[in-house]
C-alpha cells in the first residue's frame, strides 16, 4: 500500500519504519522542518538496531531510503496515499485543522487512521470522510510493540476494519478491533489508571519514581507478561479478589487533571528522553542511543517470549 504519515515525531518516524518493513511505500511530512529532518536518522537508529537481531525483515538501510520519502509539503505526502495516518500533537484542535486540510487533497477512497491515545476523533473529521475513517492506536515503539488498538467510525464498515486487521497481521502486529470506540481502548484506559495512581504517589511523597519502577519491575511485570492481569487473578483466587473489592481499603485517586510531580519536571525542561531529562535523568545521552539500548533489550526479551509463549489470551486459553 501507499501509505502517508502526517507526524514524524516519536510515533510518527516510528509508524514509517513498521510501514517500511511490512513493505509498503511510506511518505512522512511533519509542519516542523527540524523534526521532519531528523525523522531518517532516527529511523536508520532503530532499523540497524532491529537488522543486526535479524528482526528488521531484511530491510536494508538503501531500501529504507527508497521506501520511506520526506515531503515537506501536505499534498505531496497524500497524493495517491491508499491510507493516511495521522500521527500529529494529541490537541483535539489541532487534529480537526489537519483532518479538513486533508479532505482537500487526499484520494477520496483513502483510508483516514488517527493514532489518537484518547481522543474520539471521528467528530473532528469531515463527515464525508466517515465511511473509510478508523483509529489504529500503536504503542511505542511500535516496530516492537505488536499491539495495535484498530476502532472503526460510527460509519466505517466492518469489512474495512477486517482488511486493515489482516493487514497489520501480515505485519506481525497484534490488532485487537474494538466493537465501539472507547476513550483509552483496553491497553491505554489501564495504563491511564495505573498512571493515576503512580503520580498520585509521587503528588503525596509516598514514593519516587524509581521505587514505582522497582515494584513493577520486580513485582508485577514477570506475571504480567505471561498471564496478562485476569488469568492472574485466577491463579491469586477469585475469592481474595472479591474480599479486597468488599475491604476497599483505600479510595482511588481522584481525577484531578493534573499533578505536580508531571508539572515540576515540564517546568524544569525535563519532558522526557527527547529532552534528555524526564523522571529519570538519562545521563545526557541522545535519544537514538537509548531507544537503541531499549530496543535491544525489547528485542532479547521478545524472542525469549516467542519461545516461552503466554499462558493467557485469545489464542491460548478459553474464556470459561
Ligand atoms: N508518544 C507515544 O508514546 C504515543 C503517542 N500516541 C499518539 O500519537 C500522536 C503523536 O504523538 P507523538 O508522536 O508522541 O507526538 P510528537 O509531539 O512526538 O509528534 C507529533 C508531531 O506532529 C507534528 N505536527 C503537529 N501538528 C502538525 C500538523 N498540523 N501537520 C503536520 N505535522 C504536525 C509536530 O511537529 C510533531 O513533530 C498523538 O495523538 C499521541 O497521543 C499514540 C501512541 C503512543
Ligand atoms: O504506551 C504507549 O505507547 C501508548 O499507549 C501511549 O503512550 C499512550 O498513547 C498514552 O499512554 C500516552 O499518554
Amino acid at each position: 500500500m501507499n501509505i502517508a504519515i502526517i507526524g514524524a515525531g516519536l510515533m510518527g518516524h516510528a509508524l514509517a519504519l513498521v510501514f517500511a518493513i511490512g513493505g509498503h511505500r511510506v511518505r512522512l511530512t511533519d509542519n516542523q522542518p527540524d523534526t521532519l529532518a531528523r525523522a531518517p536518522a532516527l529511523m536508520e537508529r532503530a532499523r540497524a538496531t532491529l537488522d543486526s537481531a535479524g528482526e528488521a525483515g531484511g530491510l536494508t538501510e538503501a531500501a529504507l531510503g527508497e521506501r520511506v520519502t520526506i515531503h515537506a509539503a501536505l499534498a505531496d505526502a497524500v497524493a495517491k496515499a491508499d491510507l493516511v495516518i495521522e500521527a500529529i500533537i494529541e490537541k483535539p484542535e489541532a487534529k480537526r485543522t489537519l483532518y479538513a486540510e486533508l479532505d482537500a487533497v487526499m484520494p477520496p477512497g483513502a483510508i483516514l487512521a488517527s493514532n489518537t491515545s484518547y481522543l474520539d476523533v471521528f467528530p473532528l473529521m469531515p463527515p464525508g470522510r466517515l465511511p473509510r475513517a478508523v483509529i489504529m492506536h500503536w504503542y511505542t515503539p511500535p516496530y516492537l510493540v505488536d499491539l495495535v488498538d484498530v476502532v472503526g467510525s460510527p460509519e466505517c464498515p466492518p469489512a474495512l476494519l477486517e482488511d486493515l486487521a489482516e493487514m497489520l497481521r501480515a505485519m506481525g502486529k497484534a490488532p485487537l478491533v474494538m466493537r465501539r470506540f472507547l476513550p483509552g481502548y483496553i491497553a491505554n484506559r489501564l495504563q491511564s489508571a495505573l498512571n493515576l495512581e503512580c503520580y498520585r504517589l509521587m503528588d503525596e511523597g509516598h514514593a519516587t519514581a524509581a521505587e514505582i519502577d522497582e515494584a513493577i519491575i520486580h513485582g508485577l511485570g514477570l506475571r504480567l507478561l505471561l498471564l496478562g492481569q485476569m488469568a492472574k487473578g485466577d491463579f491469586t483466587g477469585l475469592q481474595l479478589t472479591a474480599h479486597a473489592l468488599a475491604n476497599r481499603m483505600y479510595e482511588p485517586p481522584p481525577l484531578r487533571g493534573r499533578s505536580e510531580t508531571i508539572d515540576r519536571a515540564l517546568a524544569e525542561g525535563r519532558g522526557g528522553v527527547m529532552h534528555g531529562r524526564g523522571l529519570y535523568d538519562w545521563g545526557g545521552q541522545s535519544p537514538e542511543a537509548l531507544f537503541a539500548e531499549r530496543d535491544n533489550r525489547l528485542i532479547a526479551l521478545k524472542r525469549v517470549l516467542r519461545e516461552i509463549g503466554p499462558m493467557a489470551g485469545f489464542a491460548q486459553r478459553k474464556e470459561s
